[in-house]
């Protein structure tokens, strides 16, 4: 369970209000989060796993506070970034899969096996020795979600997991990370991705403007979006 309590978020340079005071608790096994570009969604997917620590408030998950036990809450919460250059740091595939199992797995070798797993459960068995700098925008997002499965996370947050991936692999994706047994926060600009979760946040200037079921939420975007904001202002 993820508790926020009036998790605030101010820019430290500027001092304006990236995500006004923010009360949640995230109980369903997959929450989506949708919201235009610049709307806070990535400041609040990022404060899960404490990347990102509140100005003001609290975020705690499974009863850790993100602020005081940092290291338990990176543990239990996988972080897929946008970018996956930004979690991407060893030279080659299998070397980045290995170094996020080298809490995990005790031994070189046995270390390779299971980073060789991992790599072929998403078809980059054959790019295990290549370079990362030498993989497709596609296959380093592949890449990424192998080093975070590796580690057995209890919660996956997601900003944007399949934004570089063809239609094969996004359709893949997608349902593999919905079948896992995590519990899953997906920041998406895919409203099909998005309607298949339990429950949707829209996020519209810092701020959740609307949380409920996905197919009200899609309605609720589009209306904030396209206009009607007589509807929109309902919150
Ligand atoms: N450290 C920071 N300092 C100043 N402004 C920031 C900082 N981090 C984020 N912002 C601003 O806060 C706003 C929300 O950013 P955020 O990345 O959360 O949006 P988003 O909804 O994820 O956007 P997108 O869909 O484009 O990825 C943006 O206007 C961004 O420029």
């Amino acid at each position: 369970m993820i508790v926020f309590e009036d998790a605030t978020v101010v820019a430290p340079d500027s001092g304006v209000t990236i995500l006004e005071p923010t009360t949640l608790t995230l109980r369903e096994r997959h929450i989506s989060v949708i919201g235009a570009n610049g709307s806070g969604k990535s400041t609040l997917a990022r404060l899960i796993n404490g990347l990102v620590m509140p100005t003001e408030g609290t975020v705690t998950v499974e009863g850790k506070s993100t602020h005081k036990h940092g290291r338990e809450v990176r543990r239990m919460v996988g972080f897929l970034f946008t970018d996956p250059s930004a979690q991407l740091i060893m030279p080659t595939a299998a070397e980045d899969v290995m170094l996020s199992l080298r809490r995990t797995v005790k031994g070189r070798d046995a270390r390779m096996r299971a980073a060789l797993e991992a790599l072929d459960a998403l078809g980059l068995a054959d790019r295990a020795d290549v370079a990362v700098s030498a993989l497709s925008g596609g296959q380093r997002q592949l890449l990424a979600l192998a080093g975070v499965l590796a580690v057995a996370p209890s919660i996956i947050v997601a900003d944007e997991p399949t934004t570089l991936l063809d239609l094969k692999w996004r359709g893949h994706v997608g349902a593999l990370l919905r079948s896992l047994p995590v519990q899953l926060i997906e920041v998406t600009h895919d409203l099909d991705s998005a309607m298949r979760a339990e429950r949707t946040l829209v996020i519209d200037s810092g701020r959740v403007a609307f949380d409920g079921a996905p197919g009200d939420a899609v309605q609720f975007y589009r209306d904030l979006i396209f206009g009607r904001p007589e509807q929109a202002q309902r919150a």
